[in-house]
């Protein structure tokens, strides 16, 4: 049985029995979710919860560590991204990741955006063009640099560069984005702009975002999850979890009495 509350929008993403393992340490503990389709879902609760490693499993990224193991389901859109014959490399371009950092490549601001699609597709010059500027716009950045495409990624502030990550995460048509505290070194202006851009792109994807800030969460999320040391205590509607959660040991994280 899946934790959930009623009335959800369709699942993009059913979490069913999942089990996380670093080595011997179990630090998922039969998580059952759905994330909702084209919605914003938070991931909250105190340090060491398991947030990161949740976000982790669901492009499968832990694959790159030795001793690091799955058990359970995630299934997406009918199926089951732990199952051995899953294509890594199609499910991280479906699933697309943008991490806490701001991770441009030491590459041109064009070849930053246009790295991920070289991967998965063949497109001519023009296209690729018009893929680039299209990433750009969608995440709020094109204004600002479409004068000067072939300067260093690395040339620009850090809230412009992890609106570029971002690009980059859109670039090749994910249909989910998996934000790790994206905003965590931004300033509050980038961070705004970075809040108003998740808000504009859940009209197109399914959107986990992992955050520490818990006016962050109510912001923008549609859905709340609470963890605590690897357990999911309880997720809802956003509004739900902030004014009235079914879980006293949730109520104390929000209202600041944990810890
Ligand atoms: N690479 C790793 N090897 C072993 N244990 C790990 C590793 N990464 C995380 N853990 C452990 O797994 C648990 C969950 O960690 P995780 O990073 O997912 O928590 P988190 O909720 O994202 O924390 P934070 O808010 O501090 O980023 C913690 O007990 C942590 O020590």
């Amino acid at each position: 049985m899946a934790d959930m509350p009623d009335n959800m929008p369709p699942a993009k993403i059913a979490i069913r029995d999942l089990d996380f393992y670093y080595g011997d340490f179990k630090a998922l503990k039969n998580i059952n979710i759905d994330i909702p389709e084209k919605n914003v879902t938070a991931f909250i609760g105190p340090s060491g919860c398991g947030k990161s490693t949740l976000l982790r499993t669901l492009n499968r990224m832990y694959d790159l560590y030795p001793n690091m193991h799955a058990e359970g389901q995630i299934i997406l859109d009918g199926s089951n991204i732990l199952a051995k014959e899953m294509d890594v490399n199609l499910l991280r371009a479906r699933v697309g990741m943008v991490f806490q950092k701001p991770t441009p490549f030491p590459m041109s601001i064009y070849d930053n955006v246009a790295f991920g699609v070289r991967l998965y597709e063949k497109l001519s010059k023009v296209e690729m063009d018009e893929r680039v500027e299209w990433a750009l716009k969608k995440s709020a950045l094109w204004l600002e640099v479409k004068d000067k495409l072939r300067a260093s990624g690395l040339s620009l502030s850090g809230g412009q560069q992890q609106r570029l990550c971002i690009a980059r995460g859109v670039a090749t048509k994910p249909e989910v984005l998996l934000l790790d505290e994206p905003t965590s070194a931004l300033d509050p202006i980038s961070t705004g702009a970075i809040e108003d851009l998740i808000t504009d792109l859940k009209n197109d994807y399914t959107i986990a975002i992992v955050t520490h800030n818990m006016q962050q969460a109510a912001r923008i999320s549609d859905y709340t999850a609470y963890m605590y040391l690897g357990d999911m205590v309880e997720m809802g509607e956003t509004d739900q979890i902030f004014t009235n959660p079914a879980q006293k040991a949730t109520e104390d994280y929000i209202t600041g009495r944990y810890g």
